[in-house]
């Protein structure tokens, strides 16, 4: 292929050390590559992102993609709506980084040795409700803003901790200040974190198949589509307060054969009224092929255990 590949990211140093990962991988095929940097409302805004709407990191890629004025839209999967858009097609899903939430705490402090009252900042309603949850009495404070701005908070002593993912930590070289990477038991983390989504026009079959063969890894796939079927599922959006964690699991058939085997857990957790918090919780186990169906039914477990309920009012 001849063509210069354009591909699009958001701005910000995640963003950019994120493409920088993609670039590299695509530039090894020998193709060329330009990065183009897209300029997004969430990037704009200060507002919870709540209050700014659905998509509001991706959607300016995506019509940028629509637009043809990039070839490659790379988004923090977690981020992107559950619908798909019409006229893009997903073509790969990278390697996944750790998808697991991590602490950052001044003194090099853990969850379990913060004081009572001390005060954590995070945005997310997922993360909110699990803290919560946990009945440590912390003081859960709202905070937006990059790795950066979040992390400053910690050193400045506004914050006694914040919470973000390792994996962006991570891929912006920040791993050695997390304090403690917290156990899934405690905390799952959002459907898809730490995996990258890659997509590309429907009708760019060029790029689609080289995405596909130059970037795409089986396992992360397998894990992200049980992940976000769970969430589709539920019918709740990427903000929504649900965690998702697939891991592939070894497990021996009925001729005691090693087979791999998907294993997925999944809640909803929602701050109640008197500072309780409202959470269910499941999980089940499936045949790698059985991804997609594996999250569907787990998302219909949940519903019948209240998640409906739960999630209802919260979106
Ligand atoms: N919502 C913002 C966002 N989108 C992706 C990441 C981190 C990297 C990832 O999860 O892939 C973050 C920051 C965070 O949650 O700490």
């Amino acid at each position: 292929m001849t063509r210069v590949i354009r591909i699009g990211t958001r701005g910000s140093k995640l963003a950019l050390a994120q493409t920088g990962i993609v670039a590299d991988t695509i530039r090894a095929t020998g193709a060329e590559v330009e990065i183009v940097t897209v300029t997004t409302p969430g990037d704009l805004s200060s507002a919870p992102i709540s209050q700014i709407g659905v998509g509001v990191f991706t959607s300016a890629l995506r019509e940028t993609l629509l637009r043809n004025e990039i070839d490659v839209a790379v988004h923090s999967y977690k981020d992107l709506p559950t619908a798909p858009e019409e006229g893009l097609v997903l073509a790969a899903v990278p390697p996944r980084e750790d998808p697991r939430d991590a602490l950052i705490a001044r003194d090099g402090l853990t969850l379990g040795e913060l004081p009572p009252g001390a005060k954590v900042g995070t945005g997310a309603a997922r993360r909110m409700a699990q803290l919560r949850a946990l009945g440590l009495g912390l003081e859960i404070v709202p905070i937006r803003g990059n790795i950066d701005t979040r992390m400053r908070k910690v050193a400045d002593g506004e914050l006694d901790a914040v919470v973000l993912a390792r994996a962006g930590l991570a891929r912006v070289g920040r791993v050695d200040e997390i304090t403690e990477t917290l156990d899934p038991i405690q905390m799952l983390p959002a459907p898809a974190q730490g995996a990258l989504a890659l997509e590309c026009r429907a009708a760019d079959v060029d790029i689609e198949h080289l995405l596909a063969s130059a970037v795409d890894d089986e396992s992360t796939r397998v894990a992200v589509t049980a992940e976000r079927a769970l969430l589709a599922a539920l019918e709740a959006g990427c903000s929504a307060p649900v965690g998702a964690l697939a891991e592939i699991v070894e497990d021996l058939d009925d001729e005691g054969a090693v087979v791999e085997r998907i294993s997925l857990r999944g809640t909803a957790a929602v701050e109640g009224e008197n500072g309780g918090v409202d959470m269910v919780r499941a999980s089940a186990i499936a045949g790698i092929g059985e991804a997609e169906k594996l999250g569907r039914e787990l998302a219909a477990e949940l519903l019948d255990l209240g998640a409906g309920a739960l999630l209802g009012p919260a979106l």
